[in-house]
């Protein structure tokens, strides 16, 4: 095993012995920023701000950090090489716009850590300086479905239309997702390969392949995963609209083990989904995997993919968040934060709840 490959394999069980057992996902980038003024009603979505205000990443990422995360999620979700280019932009420009999304976030870490760095002094005089919390930064990779920006990833419409037919295909074809037949795992590896080597290079210290919706994308990450010999670590996580498959269909239990046969995955869970689905999901992802269960679920309110909004429904608030908390930890998710619709506020309650869970967190905190 060669260093990198040692490195990759222990990193998240360093940084989750280093956090105490247990670590803070940030919140909803999206509806930070949306609720600080963005207009993300473009093909873009948030991956937009990159080019009309980076600064605002930057801030909502310190946010996010003064709430109390210990891993902030790049702004690349949606930023993909094909939709920069559809805006006019080269494949350099797109290239850059990736490695910027992560070097906002490496900004706003050292912002974190500088404004942070102060000295303790005893009674005697002594300094002594206090331990920086960690923090990660984790390179955002959507879907192919993000790509498409009609909500695919989220609201299944292609699974709606396509459902019975995918229904018999999956009898017979073990590679038939969301996206139609036209999309092969090929098709779905040669989308994907160019941003995740950029990702993989920018210094990022973790891939977020995020919302997954189906096992054939998760197979497709893996697989250029594995085939391009990417040198830093991933995470898979999955969204379901029903606490039993993925939004796809498929099972859980099948989409979380090909994260589990995949070396370079270290954490596998479930994203932007309901928390009333969350307790089950874990449950089954812990019966195919020892890796460690991360979940960052939404608010619970439902997507309007058409005018990129959310509507207001029964989703949770703050505190009815975080009352589920202490059960997903006990549950064994080692690593919790928030999706869409979640806020700092979201950040800060989870930290709270769980900080006072955990008598073994030695780590002190800013
Ligand atoms: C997880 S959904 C809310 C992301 C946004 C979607 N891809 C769109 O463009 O509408
Ligand atoms: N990291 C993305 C996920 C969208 S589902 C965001 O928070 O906007
Ligand atoms: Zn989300």
């Amino acid at each position: 095993m060669g260093h990198n490959a040692v490195q990759t394999s222990t990193l998240m069980s360093d940084f989750l012995r280093q956090c105490g057992g247990y670590a803070i996902i940030d919140g909803g980038l999206a509806t930070e920023l949306e609720r600080h003024g963005a207009d993300l009603n473009d093909p873009l979505w948030s991956a937009k701000c990159l080019i009309s205000s980076p600064h605002l990443i930057r801030k909502v990422h310190l946010d996010y950090l003064e709430a109390g995360a210990n891993i902030i999620i790049s702004a690349s979700y949606q930023a993909t090489l094909q939709g920069f280019e559809t805006k006019g932009l080269s494949m350099e420009e797109g290239e850059a716009l990736l490695r910027r999304s992560v070097e906002i976030a490496c900004e706003a870490r050292e912002m974190y850590h500088n404004i942070g760095c102060k000295v303790s002094w005893d009674a005697t005089g002594n300094g002594e300086i206090l331990k920086q919390r960690p923090v990660l930064v984790a390179a955002s990779v959507g879907s192919y479905g993000a790509y498409l920006a009609d909500g695919s990833e989220y609201r299944c419409i292609h699974w709606l239309l396509l459902s019975i037919v995918a229904q018999i295909a999956r009898t017979i074809c073990w590679g038939f997702g969301i996206y139609g037949d036209a999309v092969t795992l090929e098709a779905l590896k040669d989308f994907h390969r160019r941003r995740v080597q950029v990702l993989a290079e920018s210094g990022a210290d973790i891939i977020a392949f995020e919302t997954i919706p189906n096992k054939l994308e998760a197979k497709a990450f893996a697989e250029i995963l594995d085939e391009d010999d990417i040198k830093i670590p991933a995470w898979f996580s999955f969204n379901s609209k029903d606490g039993v498959n993925v939004v796809s269909g498929d099972s859980i239990s099948e989409c979380a083990s090909i994260a589990d046969s995949c070396k370079q995955v270290v954490a596998v869970g479930i994203n932007c989904t309901p928390p009333r689905f969350i307790h089950g999901l874990i449950q089954a992802i812990g019966k195919v995997t020892t890796k460690p269960v991360l979940i960052y679920p939404n608010s619970g309110e439902t997507y309007d993919a058409e005018r990129k909004q959310w509507v207001q429904s029964a989703g949770v608030g703050d505190e009815d968040f975080v009352s589920y908390v202490g059960k997903w930890s006990e549950d064994g998710a080692c690593l919790i934060g928030g999706c869409c619709r979640t806020t700092p506020n979201t950040i800060r309650a989870i930290t709270k709840a769980l900080s006072t869970r955990s008598s073994s967190a030695t780590t002190i905190q800013f």
